[in-house]
């Protein structure tokens, strides 16, 4: 792990998320163990971490969908997430599904313009139910988007989806971040999508951010630039993973693959064999 000191790194006055010395738990320890963090505005943040180290629940948390102790957690009112589900009504057409909720008395024109930009402007009638995995995906950002917001919470979003699909829609997010600069704050497994995305990463573990490293690539990245294989040694060092017992490793999976990515740590969306992840050392 990393000998910095990140609970106090990168801690200023202009963040637009600011969280201090957050401790959730479930009655079993503490998930979130005095847990601080900033996020910049219009800052790209991937955060990684073994499964249950506590990431969604402090996604949850800043999508303030679980409480937070007062005085903890500063959010803009802006908010929009999204889940690895896309988790859209299905009595509603798309486009419904996507203005749910807004008041804008130009509400449609927004959704229209929104599903526009995710390119699915052409099913903006279509019953959720008969969307592809990637489309109601695509209708679940639109709807994220149309909100117009501060901060985007992005939890596993391309988890489910096949692995073109998956590259797809990263670059449709990195378009859309570009586009309107929201801060995101993006949960994965993923390391090679962290790195090929964010400018931020951030390792959790013992309920707090434990690694905090800049990813100061130039875009588009490419898996094969030099820094690009750097920062991914790194990063799977701060996450205990063996990367010469993964080199060895034939991938299980191939661009085609249309089934779900597999839960636990990845890297670009191949499983992680079981040696590869180290015994937790804590
Ligand atoms: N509502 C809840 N009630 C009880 N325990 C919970 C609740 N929410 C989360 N937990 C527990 O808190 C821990 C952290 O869960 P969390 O989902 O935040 O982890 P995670 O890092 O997102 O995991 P994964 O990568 O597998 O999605 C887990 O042990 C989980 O069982």
């Amino acid at each position: 792990m990393s000998h910095s000191l990140p609970q106090t790194a990168a801690l200023g006055t202009d963040a637009v998320v600011t969280v201090r010395g957050l401790i959730r738990g479930f009655g079993n320890g503490n998930v979130l163990d005095g847990l601080s963090l900033d996020l910049q505005p219009g800052s790209f943040t991937a955060l990684l971490g073994r499964s249950g180290c506590g990431k969604s629940t402090l996604l949850r948390t800043l999508a303030k969908l679980d409480p937070a102790p007062p005085g903890t957690v500063t959010l803009p009112d802006e908010r929009a997430v999204v889940f690895q589900e896309p988790r859209l009504v299905p009595w509603m057409p798309v486009l419904r599904n996507v203005t749910l909720g807004l008041r804008h008395a130009d509400a449609e024109a927004r959704g229209l313009a929104a599903l526009e930009e995710v390119g699915l402007s052409h099913r903006s009638r279509a019953w959720p139910l008969t969307l592809s995995g990637g489309e109601a995906q695509r209708a679940a950002l639109a709807r994220a988007l149309v909100r117009e917001p501060r901060l985007l919470l992005l939890d596993e979003p391309f988890a489910a989806l096949d692995a073109l699909t998956r590259l797809r829609m990263q670059g449709l997010v990195e378009t859309l971040w570009h586009a309107h600069a929201p801060a995101i704050l993006l949960v994965t497994h993923d390391v090679d999508e962290a790195l090929l995305l964010a400018d931020r990463a951030l390792v959790m573990a013992d309920g707090r951010i434990a690694a905090d490293i800049p990813v100061p690539l130039a875009r588009p990245r490419r898996h094969g630039d030099p820094g690009f294989i750097a920062l991914r040694s790194r990063l799977l060092s701060e996450l205990g993973i063996d990367e010469e017992r993964l080199a060895g490793q034939e991938p299980q999976r191939s661009a085609t693959d249309s089934r779900p990515a597999p839960p636990g740590v990845a890297v670009g969306g191949y499983a992680l064999p079981a040696g590869a992840v180290a015994a937790p050392s804590h």
